[in-house]
């Protein structure tokens, strides 16, 4: 088994490098989404979550109400804190679950865990990485796709950048770079030698 980290910033392009990846033949496995099942509806990760901020954070049907939860834990360090204690380990569990699956049914198998916070988390550090594959753009262009892409406003856009780790130290942990720049043609074009590089040899 091949196991490689993909992350970068927001709007960096992870998803498309992630979804090409998947085409050519990869397992993908994907920290948001494994950092939503953690606090599913019944979990006990939920429960933790509602113990620890009250049930103002769950909606009528007993689900997590995101905007409420983010609502106290971005602006408030020590909330966040204790929300990443609840929902990180539980997120890190399910993925070597899903990684050792892959490799059981294909020892050969390439993996592909598409994390954003691969920095931030200190997960960069955690796992026995064979590539740590980063996306990259420059800030401007990546607001600019926020903007233009998904109706964000330009100020959110900063906001967000803000609190994730630099592109600096994000390029600093990376075994390759995909250069997302260009235009989706280039990014896919990256990939796809990468894919053959990792087959080669
Ligand atoms: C607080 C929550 C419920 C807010 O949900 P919401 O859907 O409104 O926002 P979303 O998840 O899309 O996050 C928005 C942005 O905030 C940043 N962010 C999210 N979680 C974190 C975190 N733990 N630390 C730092 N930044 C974070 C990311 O840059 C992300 O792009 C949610 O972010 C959450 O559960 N976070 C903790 C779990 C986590 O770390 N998830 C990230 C994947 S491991
Ligand atoms: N050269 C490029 N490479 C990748 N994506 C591009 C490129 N040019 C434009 N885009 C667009 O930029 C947007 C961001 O891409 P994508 O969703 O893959 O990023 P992401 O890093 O997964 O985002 P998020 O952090 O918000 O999950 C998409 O709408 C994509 O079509």
């Amino acid at each position: 088994m091949k196991l490689i980290a993909l992350t970068g910033g927001i709007a960096s392009g992870k998803s498309t490098i992630g979804r090409r990846l998947a085409e050519l033949g990869a397992v993908r496995i994907d920290a948001d989404q494994l950092a939503r099942e953690a606090v599913a509806p019944g979990s006990p990760g939920l429960e933790r979550v509602a113990e620890r901020f009250g049930e103002g954070v769950l909606g009528a049907q007993g689900e997590l109400n995101r905007a409420a939860l983010g609502g106290i834990v971005f602006g408030d360090p020590e909330a966040l804190a204790a929300l990443n204690g609840i929902v990180h380990p539980e997120v890190r569990r399910i993925a070597d679950e899903r990684i050792a699956a892959a490799e059981a049914d294909d020892p050969e198998a390439v993996v592909v865990y598409e994390i954003p916070l691969l920095v931030e988390t200190g997960a960069v550090r955690d796992s026995d990485w064979d590539l740590v594959l980063v996306a990259d753009a420059p800030a401007a262009q990546r607001i600019a796709r926020m903007v233009e892409l998904r109706g964000m406003s330009e100020a959110d856009a900063r906001a967000r950048i803000a609190h994730q780790a630099s592109d600096e130290d994000r390029r600093a942990v990376a075994d390759r770079i995909i250069d997302t720049s260009g235009s989706e043609a280039e990014t896919l074009a990256q990939v796809d030698a990468l894919w053959s590089d990792l087959h080669s040899g």
